[in-house]
């Protein structure tokens, strides 16, 4: 709706207060903050009341803040939809040393195709992408490179559920995150670039073990 009919929720602003709640921080969004400049241009009242992001509680697992690079987000690949620009951007920050948060696809409402197909509503089982998925696309993508950013070998730190009871987060190389059950969603991968000895000390804590870290 944020993304097709804004114009809906800025225009009940004329007569009504209007609440819009979203998941994470208001500006963890680019599309949240197009709402914003739309409602300024109609000279509406806008008040932000902020939120933890996963863009901040992915500190719990001891990466600074300060040393992160440009975000990705990583899509779902189908048969014949297979986008790989975030690859570059992943490449520019370990070439600088800096870490990258992966987000990962959510798929939610996506009619089917037989409901296009026949103009009735039908909708797809909801999809969260795993780390395991991600990883294993991240990699799909570096096969064909003579010189990848980044191999099965390199660091990672893999976080699920943030914020709740049953938090799960593992540091590891790629292939060993590949093995971990990370559980139900929500799920997004940390790429480590170069760490400072104190972000050593927090990692060891989450360090891949035979047994599951919490
Ligand atoms: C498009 S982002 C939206 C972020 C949101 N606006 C915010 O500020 O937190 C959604 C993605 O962030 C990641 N994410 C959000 N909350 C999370 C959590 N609690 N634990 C792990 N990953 C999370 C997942 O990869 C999820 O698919």
């Amino acid at each position: 709706m944020v993304e097709e009919k804004a114009d809906e929720i800025l225009s009940e602003a004329d007569h009504a207060h209007v609440a819009f709640l979203v998941v994470g921080d208001p500006f963890g969004a680019t599309t949240h903050t197009d709402l914003v400049v739309r409602a300024k241009k109609m000279a509406i009242e806008v008040k932000v009341v902020h939120n933890a992001s996963v863009m901040n509680a992915i500190g719990v697992c001891g990466l600074q803040l300060y040393r992160y690079g440009e975000t990705v987000s990583i899509p779902f690949f189908t048969e014949t939809w297979r986008p790989d620009s975030f690859y570059e951007k992943i490449q520019r920050n370990l070439s600088m040393g800096l870490h990258t948060l992966c987000l990962l696809d959510i798929r939610v409402k996506e009619p089917t195709l037989e409901s296009l197909c026949r103009g009735r509503k039908a909708y797809e089982p909801p999809r969260y992408m795993t780390i395991n998925t991600a990883i294993e696309q991240l990699l799909e993508i570096v096969q064909a490179r003579e010189e990848p950013a980044y191999t099965e070998d390199t660091e990672c730190v893999g976080l699920a559920r943030l914020g709740s009871e049953d938090q799960m987060i593992v540091a590891g190389t790629m292939k060993q995150l590949q093995m971990v059950d990370f559980g139900a969603p929500l799920h997004c991968l940390v790429i480590t670039g170069q760490t400072h000895p104190v972000e050593e000390e927090m990692l060891y804590f989450y360090r891949c073990r035979t047994s599951i870290q919490h």
